[in-house]
């Protein structure tokens, strides 16, 4: 299968890198040091249409395939892997609340979202309930038109920054994934309580926060879709979101090998540039390999899922799980090329590889990505001929 960019793509990846360029680039070492959450170039990505990329342009978005968002989301990265990662995110919030919700509750919000006057935040994960999602207990109970949430979330990216709350909570006796629904609760309603902005080891231009809920009255208007409907919706946001956050492993690792390819021409050792040392030639190879490879994965999942491939699950969960694996270990490999140099921060090697450590643990960690893929495998009676 040939992914080669066309033309209307390929004017998508400059205007993307032209942006993380001016944008991104400049100032991430800044926003990572500090902590900040750079909310002003968020809203300027908005006017680009990175709020939405993927959302039908019926729906105010871009209207882009998940493949074009993906090139994207790749170069975005390339400039602020922290950054890129929460655009990430607040695409998939929005493209759930487009997809699934009515079109009242769609006309309330989503044109706020789209435009970056409104950031949101996904909250699925709970404290007993990380990987196996369809448990948790945040509970909504029904109380007349409204209801009433209680329970608590942890690890939401953007928590305390964002207005708008895309929230899985138990609506129904089941104590599984059918008893789940989704809400959208605004940040700010009456008994919603944030944490502290937990310290972390990389994506620190963005907070993460637990969120307690205690008696937040939510207007049953605010449910989206039906009851019990929201642990598939949230699956489904997240086969999207797998593969976004794989491309902002690829951006990263992009952006560590080119620094690479340049450090090995400029750095002399034992009289010659390291460039003409073959142990680091070899290096390369393979980081431009694995890269490679991973890029093709991704594509193939996104081009899956675009066209409603029955399996695009599994090769979401594929290549999540080889991307970001391979990804981090470019990252790794260009730092050590750079020597005690890479482990300065003067350098963007070491922001690299703590940003893009955590992709092979959220969105489900690689370990789940590989129970995924081997239960489709195991039901496959087999044969590969479904599959492949
Ligand atoms: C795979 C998994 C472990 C699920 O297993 P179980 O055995 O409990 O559930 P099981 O029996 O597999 O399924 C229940 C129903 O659900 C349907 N469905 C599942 N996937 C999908 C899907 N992809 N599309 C549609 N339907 C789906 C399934 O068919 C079943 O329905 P049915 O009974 O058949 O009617 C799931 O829980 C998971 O994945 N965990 C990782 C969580 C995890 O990924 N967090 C990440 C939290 S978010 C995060 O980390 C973030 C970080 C940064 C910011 C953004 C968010």
């Amino acid at each position: 299968m040939d992914f080669e960019p066309s033309d209307e793509q390929r004017l998508l990846i400059d205007s993307a890198r032209a942006f993380a360029r001016h944008e991104l680039t400049p100032h991430a070492a800044d926003w990572d040091r500090d902590h900040y959450f750079p909310v002003e170039v968020i809203r300027r990505a908005a006017a680009q249409g990175y709020l939405s990329l993927y959302l039908s342009e019926a729906d105010g978005g871009l209207g882009l395939s998940r493949l074009t968002s993906s090139l994207i989301f790749e170069q975005l990265s390339a400039g602020c892997v922290s950054t890129a990662a929460y655009l990430t995110i607040h695409n998939m919030a929005s493209w759930m609340l487009a997809r699934f919700a009515d079109e009242e509750l769609k006309a309330a919000w989503l044109p706020r979202l789209i435009s970056g006057e409104l950031l949101a935040s996904y909250c699925l994960t709970e404290p007993d309930a990380g990987s196996d999602a369809a448990h948790l207990r945040t509970r909504a109970r029904r109380d007349g038109d409204e209801y009433v949430l209680d329970g608590s979330k942890c690890f939401i990216s953007g928590a305390g920054s964002t207005d708008v709350l895309i929230v899985m909570a138990r609506t129904g006796e089941d104590s599984g994934a059918k008893g789940i629904s989704c809400f959208l609760v605004a940040g700010d309603a009456p008994g919603v309580k944030y944490g502290r902005n937990e310290l972390k080891m990389g994506w620190r231009s963005q907070p993460t926060r637990s969120i307690s809920f205690e008696g937040v009255r939510i207007p049953a208007s605010q449910r989206i879709g039906p009851e019990g409907e929201g642990f598939i919706y949230a699956m489904k946001g997240l086969d999207g979101g797998r593969i976004n956050i794989a491309s902002c492993s690829l951006g990263a690792a992009q952006a560590a090998l080119e620094q690479s390819l340049r450090y090995v021409e400029e750095r002399q050792q034992f009289g010659k540039p390291l460039s003409e040392f073959q142990a680091l030639q070899f290096k390369l190879a393979d980081m431009l390999t694995d890269l490679t490879a991973s890029r093709q994965m991704v594509r193939l999942a996104a081009h899956r899922l675009d066209n409603n491939n029955p399996e695009a699950s599994l090769y979401c969960a594929m290549a999540k799980r080889f991307a970001t694996d391979h990804c981090f270990e470019v990252c790794n490999q260009a730092l050590q090329i750079h020597g005690g140099y890479g482990y300065l921060n003067d350098y963007p090697l070491e922001r690299w590889v703590r940003d893009s450590r955590v992709h092979q643990i959220l969105e489900g960690t690689n370990e789940i990505m590989r129970v995924i893929i081997a239960r489709r495998l195991l039901a496959q009676g087999g044969t590969l001929d479904r599959l492949l």
